[in-house]
């Protein structure tokens, strides 16, 4: 059972505005994360009411249906189902929601590139980074009240920026929590349009900025988010950490170990690897058939 966490409420960065690299760059370096206003998302909270519509509409045989307890960040059973899409998986023709899915891809994306733009100036590494073969993965997850508190394990996102909306109310019901100074805080959104953006492992790699382990914790209520995962071209190398880099930071999320202080630093060692094809490791480590099979 998680340990009740206390709550932070996250820094707006206002994507309109001239100041937005630099109020990005503090919430990361900072925290890791940051809520953004005036992004490329429209509408919001209709965008929430097709993501739940979809999970009751969507069958079990469709293609990007992520089934209860099919994935797991760690050796626990995470309450969720899920459903993907993306630059490599497509959405299913007859899919209700599909209209409204293929326009909020092009926002996330949209956003995604206005925050990189913002962040050049200061991180000169992501120029170029995700121009000519970007990549990126859209998650809809419907979390489900348990008894365990699990939605989601402990982890960092491997990539470059995570854009998260979710129904959260800050309420201890169910939410995102984020790790900051050793301990686990419930994360509030003062603006109910704002997106929450996390910084990747990718960026904490190319920048002095931090990549926040994470977690999604449900108890009595049902919960719902879109995740937008925005990744460096297919081909970008995985550099070698700086000797600065507090490699404890980046979560592993593989197999049986809860242990908050493992790490991967042996995954970005030596890596001479492109992301594309060490991202695909990744998303084979969380798998989890054996858990299906039961
Ligand atoms: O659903 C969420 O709010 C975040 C989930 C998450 O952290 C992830 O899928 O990487
Ligand atoms: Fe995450």
């Amino acid at each position: 059972m998680a340990a009740a966490a206390e709550e932070i409420t996250l820094p707006v960065v206002d994507l309109a505005s001239p100041e937005a690299g630099k109020g990005l760059m503090a919430a990361f370096r900072d925290l890791g994360v940051a809520s953004v206003v005036n992004h490329e998302v429209d509408d919001p909270a209709g965008l929430l009411r097709a993501v739940r519509n979809l999970f009751l509409d969507i069958s079990s045989s469709s293609q990007g249906y992520i089934p209860p307890f099919a994935e797991s960040g760690s050796s626990l059973v995470e309450a969720k189902e899920g459903f993907a899409f993306g630059d490599i998986m497509d959405l299913p023709p007859d899919l209700t929601e599909r209209p409204a899915l293929e326009r909020a891809y092009a926002d996330f994306y949209r956003t995604s590139r206005a925050i990189v733009d913002a962040l050049e100036t200061d991180v000169p590494a992501l120029r170029g980074c995700c121009d000519t073969n970007a990549t990126a993965l859209a998650r809809l997850f419907h979390y489900l009240p348990s008894n365990r508190d699990l939605g989601s394990s402990p982890h960092t996102d491997w990539g470059l920026l995570t854009l998260v909306l979710s129904d959260d109310a800050a309420d201890r019901d169910a939410a995102l929590e984020v790790w900051h100074d050793s301990k686990w805080r419930r994360v509030r959104v003062p603006d109910p349009t704002a997106l929450v953006v996390n910084a990747g492992d990718y960026l904490a790699l190319v920048s002095p900025l931090r990549s926040p382990r994470h977690r999604v914790v449900v108890r009595r209520r049902h919960r719902y988010s879109l995740v937008f995962f925005y990744y460096p071209d297919y081909n970008a190398t995985v550099p070698e950490p700086r000797p600065d880099l507090d490699l404890s930071l980046f979560d592993c999320q593989v197999v049986a170990d809860d242990d908050l202080g493992r790490t991967c630093a042996a995954d970005y060692q030596g890596a001479d690897l492109t992301f594309g094809d060490y991202v695909a490791r990744k998303w084979r480590e969380v798998a989890r058939p054996a858990l299906l099979a039961r």
